[in-house]
């Protein structure tokens, strides 16, 4: 029947971004177009949903009576064409929200999708884009020149008889229209999607496609029945025909429901005369139960895939893993659950706010959906992107969101689920290492804020981190406890927000460990110093950043006395070169002290135990930029630093001897000698400020110096000025001159520029030279041996 208007048309224009987007569906995803069925089933299940969750407040939308979602082929007289028919009977619209709904779009991130999109149309037709964006109903257009959309809302008490309106729309037409439909009412409820296929689009006629397609797609991404319109022959007798309700469709629950035929005997056959006849039949296409309540043994893991894909629309990237559980909320109601680890972290998941709203979870009971609105911070952050099935035997049903929020069952569901994540990274860790290693370039930081932000997970979670060390890539700190030394009290680290590990390898505070075979945990990433103050220990032992004073490799007991004496006699030898230093790097450091922890480097500078650590320093810095708030504070933790000194290092012997020929109180003062020794000294602490990590206090005041130093070691006059003398601009000229005028006039000469004249190339020459010189270019053979002078 012609679906077309025959009066009281309303014409609408799209809107700007629909007409963008229509325009890219049509031109740039021929090699996707599969994917409309997907999304009009998805759309055909999201207003079933609705029409469901609506009746649950307000009876008058549904009587009880089956929701489905019907497909109908309808070949075209011609053989030429032909309509593929999608109907659901489920929340409807009125020609009002057809307009509203199809006309426009409302979707977040539509100007980013638009913009990549056109931009880059290859990463529109990978497939990524359709997957992130969804181009829901517009995807029509791939296949149908002319989409019409008839639908009949559901009844409510304000509109007890509403009317079957027409959407209309054509793939090269920049508006669309609606209209009563002239077919009059035809649907009870719901909406009915007609695609008049494309020439080149009329395998979506044939069967085994849709069926295809169906389980490719969209075979989990109903929770309804979707049914598949075919007629079969059947030979039957002639008596029996008229019995044959012909036009009476008939649902069958399964595709190979056939009818059982008896077979007859021969003998009976050349009686009784058979006749062929068409029979209806509806197929179900989606028949098997829904994949949580299967039985794990039986379904594969390209089903999980699939499912995963199909109910959460994520085709960006594959789950990383999953868990298929069942549970038990007490008093007797039991759930069944299935839980994925996405492939990817949401794009906004460092970035969003601190509130998170968990989205991913489907809350179903007796495999209806109620609801993903969980609520902001149902889950800790940590976990917020978790996608999961949550399926429970009997729930309230019609419970408002705040009595939801309050349930007791929904904390029961979030610790499963909790548990449930965690056990799942566990048993990769312990199985599949390699992937584990894959797993943490995704997880690896979400593990460290869930330590930290999760404190009854806190314990499960550490054992997931992996940090690397100046010995391996990768170790767990139950690794790291297993593997310490002997008598050895501390968890050494480093840390350095934003350095390379391989960097924070070679730092002056991991040197004396490393050399004596201790482990360092090297610590790259910002939550990582964050994590260890707030654990403090692990299994008893406490943390200990290797840059800070307390550092105690836990063999000191050994050989004390000889320590003691050998500690005794360093501290008066370099007596003299302390004091003296420790006047050179006052408001620097707070002391100056013989080192136990270097061995190349001459000194270090170490933070106390409360002061702060060049990370921590940096950091703070860059957080106090511009407030006055606590200066005081930060300005005495700051100097809470040690200036460290390695007895053995040639340079520091070499600095006590001059030090010990500063000539005493009464002698006479070398005033030039003393300055000399002082800027080796303020370089030497400068120096030790950079190899710790720290920033020298005047930077132009360290490079001066050490320009004189240089001058004196090269014997150069240390006053001697450098000729500063330039040559000036010309005077200011405000004349704006000609373009061209601002090119550089290049001499064609010197350039060697040569310019393609005739296609022959040739040199072009000032006029000056043109009669003193002549230059013939010669084409050379390819094997011509090419000499420099050439
Ligand atoms: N079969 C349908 N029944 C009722 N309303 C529908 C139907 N199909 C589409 N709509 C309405 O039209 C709107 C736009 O549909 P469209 O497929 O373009 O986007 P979407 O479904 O909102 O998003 P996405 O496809 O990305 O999930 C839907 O939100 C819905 O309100």
């Amino acid at each position: 029947q012609d679906l077309n208007p025959e009066a009281s048309v309303e014409k609408h224009h799209y809107q700007s971004d629909i007409a963008r987007l229509r325009k890219i569906v049509i031109n740039s995803l021929y090699s996707h177009r599969d994917v409309f069925l997907r999304e009009l089933i998805s759309n055909a299940n999201d207003a079933l949903e609705k029409l469901r969750l609506t009746s649950l407040t307000n009876k008058d939308v549904w009587d009880g009576t089956p929701l489905n979602i019907t497909i109908r082929t309808v070949n075209g007289e011609d053989g030429t064409s032909g309509r593929l028919v999608i109907t659901d009977n489920g929340i409807g619209m009125t020609p009002e929200e057809m307009a509203r709904n199809l006309g426009t779009l409302a979707k977040s991130g539509t100007a980013e999708f638009l913009a990549q999109a056109e931009g880059s149309p290859e990463s529109t037709t990978n497939g990524h884009l359709i997957g992130a964006f969804g181009l829901g109903f517009y995807s029509s257009f791939l296949v149908a020149d002319q989409v019409y959309v008839a639908s009949v809302p559901a009844k409510t008490l304000e509109n007890p008889n509403p009317q079957q309106y027409t959407f209309s729309s054509s793939s090269d037409d920049n508006d669309f229209a609606t209209y009563p439909d002239p077919r009059g009412k035809t649907l009870e409820r719901g909406t009915e999607i007609t695609l008049v296929l494309k020439p080149d689009a009329l395998e979506y006629l044939e069967h085994h496609t849709v069926i295809e397609l169906i389980n490719k797609h969209s075979v989990f991404s109903s929770s309804f029945p979707i049914y598949l319109f075919q007629q079969r022959e059947e030979e039957v007798s002639e008596e029996s025909v008229t019995d044959i309700p012909v036009d009476n469709e008939r649902v069958t629950e399964n595709a190979e429901d056939e009818a059982v035929i008896e077979e007859v005997e021969e003998s009976q056959t050349k009686e009784t005369k058979k006749k062929t006849i068409l029979v209806d039949d509806w197929a179900h296409l989606n028949a098997q139960p829904p994949l949580w309540t299967r039985d794990s043994k039986n379904i594969t893991s390209i089903e999980y895939q699939l499912f995963y894909q199909a109910t959460f629309r994520d085709f960006k990237a594959q789950s990383l893993a999953w868990n298929h559980f069942s549970g038990d909320l007490g008093s007797g109601v039991s759930f069944r659950a299935l839980l994925y680890i996405p492939g990817k972290l949401p794009d906004d998941f460092w970035h969003g706010s601190q509130t998170t709203s968990t989205t991913g979870i489907r809350l179903m009971v007796k495999r209806t959906f109620i609801t993903s609105d969980l609520g902001e911070d149902y889950l800790p952050k940590w976990a917020s992107w978790v996608k999961a099935i949550i399926d429970a035997d009997d729930l309230p049903l019609n419970v408002s969101r705040e009595t939801l929020q309050n349930a007791s069952f929904l904390r029961q569901i979030k610790q499963a689920i909790l548990k449930r994540i965690i056990q799942t990274f566990t048993k990769i860790a312990e199985d599949e290492p390699d992937k584990f290693a894959e797993v943490q370039k995704v997880y690896g930081t979400v593990f460290k804020l869930g330590a930290v932000e999760d404190a009854k997970n806190s314990d499960k979670l550490v054992p997931l981190i992996r940090y690397a060390t100046n010995q391996r890539n990768s170790t767990s700190l139950d690794e790291y406890v297993e593997n310490k030394k002997a008598g050895q009290k501390q968890i050494f680290y480093v840390s350095d927000a934003g350095k390379s590990v391989s960097s924070l390898a070679k730092s002056v505070f991991v040197e004396k460990l490393h050399a004596r075979g201790y482990e360092v945990l090297l610590l790259t990433d910002p939550l990582d110093e964050v994590l260890l103050h707030h654990l403090r220990k692990w299994k008893g032992i406490p943390f200990q950043d290797a840059a800070k004073v307390g550092l105690l490799f836990g063999d000191e007991e050994i050989d004390l006395e000889e320590e003691r004496i050998r500690q005794a006699e360093n501290k008066e030898k370099f007596g003299p070169l302390l004091n003296w230093l420790k006047k050179q790097a006052e408001g620097i450091v707070r002391d100056v002290i013989i080192s136990d922890r270097l061995v190349t480097s001459p000194c270090a500078v170490v933070a106390d135990a409360g002061g702060y650590t060049a990370n921590v320093q940096r950091i703070m810095s860059a957080t106090n930029k511009g407030q006055q708030t606590n200066n005081a504070m930060f300005e005495f933790a700051r100097r809470q630093k040690v200036l460290e000194l390695n007895p053995r290092s040639p340079l520091i012997e070499g600095l006590l001897r001059r030090v010990e020929q500063l000539p005493g109180e009464d002698e006479e003062v070398d005033l030039e000698a003393e300055d000399e020794l002082k800027e080796v000294a303020s370089i030497l602490i400068d120096g030790a400020l950079v190899r710790s990590g720290f920033e020298v206090p005047d930077s132009d005041e360290f490079l001066v110096r050490v320009d004189r130093v240089l001058r004196r070691s090269l014997g150069v006059s240390e006053t001697a000025p450098t000729d500063t003398t330039v040559k000036p601009a010309p005077p200011v000229d405000p004349v704006i001159l000609d373009e061209s005028e601002y090119e550089p006039k290049l001499d064609p000469v010197v350039d060697g520029s040569l310019e393609q004249a005739d296609d022959k190339p040739s040199v072009i020459l000032p006029d000056a030279l043109k009669d003193k010189i002549q230059i013939d270019i010669e084409e050379l053979a390819d094997d011509f041996p090419i000499h420099d002078e050439l």
